[in-house]
């Protein structure tokens, strides 16, 4: 089911916390909501499921106004926020039992199996919840959210504070939902490889305002910088200064003891391997921007943004 943000303006008090992002999430998608703290993610969420209203601007889950459709949004758009904590004395299944009736769920059973062996529950399904690790307590949550077998699926922040085994068996449990059910699912996260790894696109948001959307082959190839890092052979001593001058036109040059290293546009660093002269250089290698690399750049911070992430290719 497609979303449609709309110029979505919220303010608390002097606050302002959303001012005016305008971007779509296309059905079936698993979408990433970036930002810096404060960015305004979370009050995007509580509006996204009709916990509040904006105070101008829509958004629309599969055509219909989410602050004009009043509790039967829930229907539509299942969330898992940050915190979700469930009665300890209470088993997995007893929880989710609670949640279907809640929502006058049929065939509760049969989604109760379906929804503890998706999130990979089905063998604790019996035990308290007070004896669930901080992973399983999160896929309980998830779980509950799973059982209407809801269009959008919103989870906040859903790997925070689990450990990295926890976060590994949440992330194949996301990917799972992805192949296995149609659900569009946003999810928000501090985490750039989770994203990169899980989201098929991606908003950045910073100060209530968006910076930058689209996939994550998008944003890497046109946010951000690659980086060409080239090693000299010793043919190459004698016209080294030379050569330096030749490449400074291309981006941002910086000799290092082996040769130099130059950062610009992907295209031109590929383009830029294949001018020099092979006689003279020992080694090169090109490296693509990752998602960080286009996350610091959207935000337009330099202090401390590694500018490249992945090696793609190299030659002797
Ligand atoms: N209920 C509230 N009352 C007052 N200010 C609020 C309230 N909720 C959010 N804010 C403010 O709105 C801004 C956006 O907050 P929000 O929680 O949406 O950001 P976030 O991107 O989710 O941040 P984080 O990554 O830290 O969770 C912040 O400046 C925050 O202090």
């Amino acid at each position: 089911m497609q979303i449609t943000i709309t110029d979505v303006h919220k303010r608390y008090g002097d606050v302002v916390a959303l001012e005016g992002p305008s971007f779509e999430i296309p059905s079936g998608s698993t979408f990433g909501v970036l930002g810096t703290n404060g960015a305004g993610k979370t009050t995007l969420f509580g509006l996204l499921v009709g916990h509040d209203r904006p105070d101008a601007g829509r958004i629309e889950v599969g055509g219909i106004d989410v602050a004009e459709a009043g509790h039967s949004v829930r229907e539509r758009v299942a969330f898992l926020p940050e915190h979700a904590g469930f009665p300890p004395a209470m088993t997995g299944r007893e929880v989710l039992d609670v949640h279907a009736r809640v929502r006058g769920l049929e065939a509760r059973d049969r989604r109760i199996e379906d929804a503890l062996e998706t999130v990979g529950l089905a063998d604790a399904a019996d035990r308290a919840v007070s004896g669930y690790s901080n992973g399983m307590g999160r896929r309980l949550g998830l779980a509950a959210a799973l059982i209407p077998d809801p269009p959008v699926l919103v989870l906040d922040e859903p790997t925070a504070g689990l450990d990295p085994r926890g976060v590994a068996t949440f992330h194949r449990t996301i990917e799972r939902i992805g192949r296995e059910t149609d659900a569009t699912v946003v999810l928000s996260s501090h985490v750039l490889s989770e994203v990169e790894r899980l989201c098929d696109e991606v908003a950045i948001l910073e100060n209530g305002s968006l910076r930058a959307v689209g996939s994550v082959t998008e944003l890497r190839e046109e946010t951000a910088d690659g980086r060409v890092t080239v090693s000299l052979s010793p043919a190459a001593d004698a016209s080294r200064a030379d050569l330096l001058e030749a490449v400074q036109g291309r981006g941002a040059v910086t000799e290092t003891s082996e040769g130099f290293e130059v950062v610009c546009e992907r295209d031109a660093a590929v383009a830029l391997c294949g001018d020099l002269e092979s006689d003279l250089v020992e080694r090169f290698e090109v490296t693509e921007p990752g998602l960080e690399a286009a996350f610091h750049e959207a935000l337009r911070d330099e202090s401390d943004a590694p500018s490249t992430d992945t090696a793609t290719e190299v030659r002797a």
